[in-house]
């Protein structure tokens, strides 16, 4: 069951989050992953503390090199920066990748409070990116200011959902993890109606790099063939149990387990 999924996103040194999590997760599931890197982060489980941007034409080169020759079954995105490198992804999407299903992880800040998108950037988020987006996955402050609406609760998320669906996304999956509560709640919308997931809040603080991974796990889903629904429903599956298998590094908001799909014995964890 492979699936090549190609990931245009930063790098985490820390490992967590960014591109790091996103070769793990695709990996974990069993998919091929190739990336084209837009720019490299220094940060750990504290938070970020600099980015140096990839030119624009040389991401546009490291998407084309891969599409033109080892392919790619979906795509996927992640921190875009600023306007130019939205512009050279989406430009390379649509005149080399035209109807492979994307998934549009609209990162724009980090848990730490640093801006990983400039703020000028999200005019180009909103008309270059989410049209091509066969499913986009914002976080709740993602979703608010892509939306422009405020969301304190589930119809609050329904709500904006479906004014992102209005911008142009083929579909929808709002990750509610910022809203407090034992309980967590992801939306999935699309134009033929809304899928409701639901689970128990993990209690830990080790949550770096969860909505980098449930997107990427999504789209190697998609790479392999799996239904929408499906590849969600798996994705998060895995993402509670990468967050339960969690190995507790760092002083700050640790990493999960991307690897605990290895060792069966650590799905144990969920209970599963
Ligand atoms: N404590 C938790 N227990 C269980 N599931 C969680 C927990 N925190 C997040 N999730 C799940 O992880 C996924 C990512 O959600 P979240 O809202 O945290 O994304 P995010 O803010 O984009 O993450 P990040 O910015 O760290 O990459 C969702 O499916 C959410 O339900
Ligand atoms: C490079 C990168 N992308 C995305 C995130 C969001 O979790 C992060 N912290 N770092």
């Amino acid at each position: 069951m492979k699936g090549k999924v190609l990931i245009a996103a930063g790098s985490d040194s820390g490992g967590g989050a960014g591109i790091q999590a996103d070769i793990k997760a695709v990996t974990a599931l069993g998919g091929f992953a190739a990336t084209a890197i837009t720019a490299l982060t220094a940060q750990n489980t504290l938070g970020v503390q600099g980015v140096v941007p990839v030119a624009p034409d040389f991401i546009r080169l490291q998407m084309r090199l891969v599409l033109e020759d080892i392919g790619a079954d979906a795509l996927k995105t992640g921190m875009l920066h600023d306007a130019p490198t939205i512009e050279a992804v989406c430009g390379e999407i649509e005149a080399l990748a035209p109807g492979v299903p994307l998934v549009a992880d609209p990162v724009m800040v980090a848990k730490g409070g640093h801006r990983l998108l400039e703020e000028d950037a999200v005019e180009s988020l909103k008309r270059r990116l989410l049209p091509l987006a066969a499913v986009l996955t914002p976080n709740l402050p993602e979703a608010e200011a892509l939306a422009g609406v405020e969301v304190r609760d589930e119809a609050g998320m329904a709500r904006a959902a479906e004014a992102l669906l209005r911008l142009g996304a083929r579909a929808v999956l709002l990750k509610g993890g910022h809203l407090p509560g034992s309980r967590v709640v992801d939306l999935l919308a699309t134009p033929s109606g809304t899928d409701r997931f639901e689970d128990a809040r993990i209690e830990t603080r080790h949550t770096h790099g969860t909505g980098c991974t449930l997107a990427s796990a999504v789209a190697a889903g998609l790479a392999q063939g799996m239904a929408l629904r499906d590849a969600v429903a798996r994705a998060r599956f895995y993402v509670r149990a990468a967050i339960a298998a969690a190995p507790g590094y760092g002083k700050g908001h640790g990493p999960l387990d991307h690897g605990v799909t290895i060792d069966p014995e650590r799905l144990r964890l969920l209970g599963g």
